[in-house]
């Protein structure tokens, strides 16, 4: 489990997080949501230690991560499987690279081995043949495929994904999304993903933090969310006419 106690984050005087506290679970795909400038990204840059808290822990089953030696920080964070919002791929670099950099960066394997690895998670991804291209020889949904076969080829226990559907089509995006959910409960891993696409959050937001001005105005499930009566979270999520409707269906139904 992930235990964020108290999280407090500034810059230069001006508070970005104010004290922020909840938990991710293993096996669960956890959604960070709230409008742009609301404090989404800082969160997860303080999760994978970019940014140090002024005050606040973060647990990692049990370690503290503001606390932690050089050599712990090391081993936590090559527990942290990362896909960044638009893939971050090098360019410079096939497929198959790209997947076993981490590999090289962190084992001791042999090419062998890393070969294996790297064919096994491009399988699990539902890609084949796509070894020698490079990023741009691919569509934006089978980059956004090899980002998550790169940030789990080590393995992770934790996997944080920024805006992993920015840039897709609907229909890739789900797919996209359930891949991610599919991984997350496969390998028990605790996903965290910030989002601003409320389809993803309504097909696969387990646990839904919902921010507004760096403090958690809100916290729940995917379904959990037609029920609110929580004003804020209300206006956020249903400022589109379609999700209202959405939500006017699904309280008849269930009345
Ligand atoms: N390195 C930094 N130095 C100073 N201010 C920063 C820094 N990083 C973020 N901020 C400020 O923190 C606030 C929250 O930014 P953040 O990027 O977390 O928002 P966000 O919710 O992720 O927005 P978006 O949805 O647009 O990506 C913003 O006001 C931003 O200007």
């Amino acid at each position: 489990m992930i235990e964020v106690t108290d999280l407090y984050k500034e810059f230069n005087g001006t508070p970005v997080l104010k004290g922020i506290s909840t938990t991710f679970e293993k096996g669960k795909t956890s959604m960070i949501i709230g409008q742009s400038g609301s404090g989404k990204t800082v969160f997860l840059k303080c999760l994978l230690g970019l940014h140090i808290p002024e005050q606040g822990e973060i647990c990692f089953d049990g370690r503290n991560q503001t606390q932690l030696g050089i050599k712990a920080r090391r081993q936590l964070r090559q527990e942290i499987g990362m896909v960044f919002q638009g893939g971050a791929l090098y360019d410079s670099l096939t497929v198959e690279e790209n997947i076993m950099f981490p590999l090289k960066m962190f084992t001791n394997n042999t090419s062998a081995e890393m070969l294996k690895r790297v064919n096994f998670v491009l399988e699990r991804v539902n890609l084949s043949n796509v070894n020698n291209r490079f990023p741009a020889e691919i569509s934006g949904g089978m980059q956004k495929r090899v980002a998550i076969a790169r940030a789990i080829v080590m393995k992770p226990k934790y996997l944080f994904c920024d805006e992993p559907n920015s840039g897709l089509d609907p229909n890739t995006a789900t797919v996209i999304d359930n891949l991610i959910q599919e991984i997350t409960k496969e390998y028990q891993i605790i996903t965290v993903i910030n989002s601003h696409d409320m389809n993803s959050v309504m097909e696969i937001g387990e646990k839904i933090v919902f921010l507004k001005d760096g403090v958690k105005a809100w916290e729940g499930t995917n379904k959990e969310i037609f029920k609110t009566e929580n004003e804020a979270i209300v206006n956020f999520v249903y400022s589109s006419n379609l999700f209202k409707k959405v939500r006017e269906v699904y309280l008849n139904e269930t009345k």
